[in-house]
């Protein structure tokens, strides 16, 4: 059994779970962990000098609970219970344990790649970018718990993204940039495309072995 794990990253509304649930049944018995899942309690998020909760930081998640997710994955991905799609399950009781199988784990969210721990276990990076306005723009069509008070996109999310990005391009290595204003099912057929040769080139490295 192999198993193969793809990070599905990018900036706030830049599409994730979008193309996370489209890419989810393409994928052999996948499963999906977001990010988003693991916020901390209002309580425990930091609020700065303007009255901001400090939500677009890693301290406003419990990324060690989101890595013993991770970890009970690769432990038993066939037992495991997806967060999004019940399809997956189906997929996951129809396998068959065979030494070709290969599992597969989408991690979704907006700091995938700012985080040490996480760093090693990706098999394939994405992120998903879209411009300044475009973001606002979605960005204000949503409404998030504790929703965005008046200001919150310039006065934390958009400065907070500048400064992860830049921490991000000098820590993270072979990272595949998608356009996120380009057709859904575009966005979806590049990633699919490039997954289906990373998929092949693992199966021949089963083969081979
Ligand atoms: N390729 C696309 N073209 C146009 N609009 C899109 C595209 N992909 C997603 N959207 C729209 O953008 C918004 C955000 O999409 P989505 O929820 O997938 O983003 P996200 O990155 O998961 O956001 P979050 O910041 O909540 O994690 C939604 O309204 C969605 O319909
Ligand atoms: N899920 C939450 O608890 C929560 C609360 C407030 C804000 N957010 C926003 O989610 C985005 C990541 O998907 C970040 O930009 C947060 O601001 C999430």
């Amino acid at each position: 059994m192999k198993t193969f794990i793809v990070g599905i990253g990018g900036m706030t509304n830049g599409g994730k779970t979008t193309l996370t649930r489209r890419l989810q049944p393409l994928l052999p018995s996948c499963s999906v962990i977001a990010q988003d899942d693991f916020f901390k309690p209002e309580s425990e998020v930091a609020v700065d000098q303007n009255g901001f909760k400090q939500y677009d930081v890693l301290d406003a998640l419990d990324m060690e609970a989101m890595m013993r997710r991770v970890y009970s994955w690769l432990k038993t991905p066939r037992g495991f219970q997806t967060s999004i799609l019940d399809n997956a399950k189906v997929s996951l009781c129809n396998n068959q344990d065979g030494a070709d199988d290969v599992h597969s784990l989408i991690i979704e969210g907006f700091l995938l790649y700012n985080y040490k721990p996480l760093e090693e276990v990706f098999n394939r990076r994405y992120f998903l970018t879209i411009p300044y306005e475009e973001c606002k723009r979605r960005r204000s069509t949503r409404i998030y718990e504790p929703p965005d008070p008046p200001g919150y996109f310039d006065g934390h999310v958009w400065p907070m993204y500048l400064q992860n990005r830049s921490e991000m391009q000098k820590i993270a290595q072979n990272i595949v940039y998608l356009d996120g204003t380009t057709a859904e099912e575009d966005i979806l057929s590049q990633v699919y495309d490039d997954i289906k040769r990373e998929l092949e080139k693992l199966k021949g490295s089963e083969i081979s072995a």
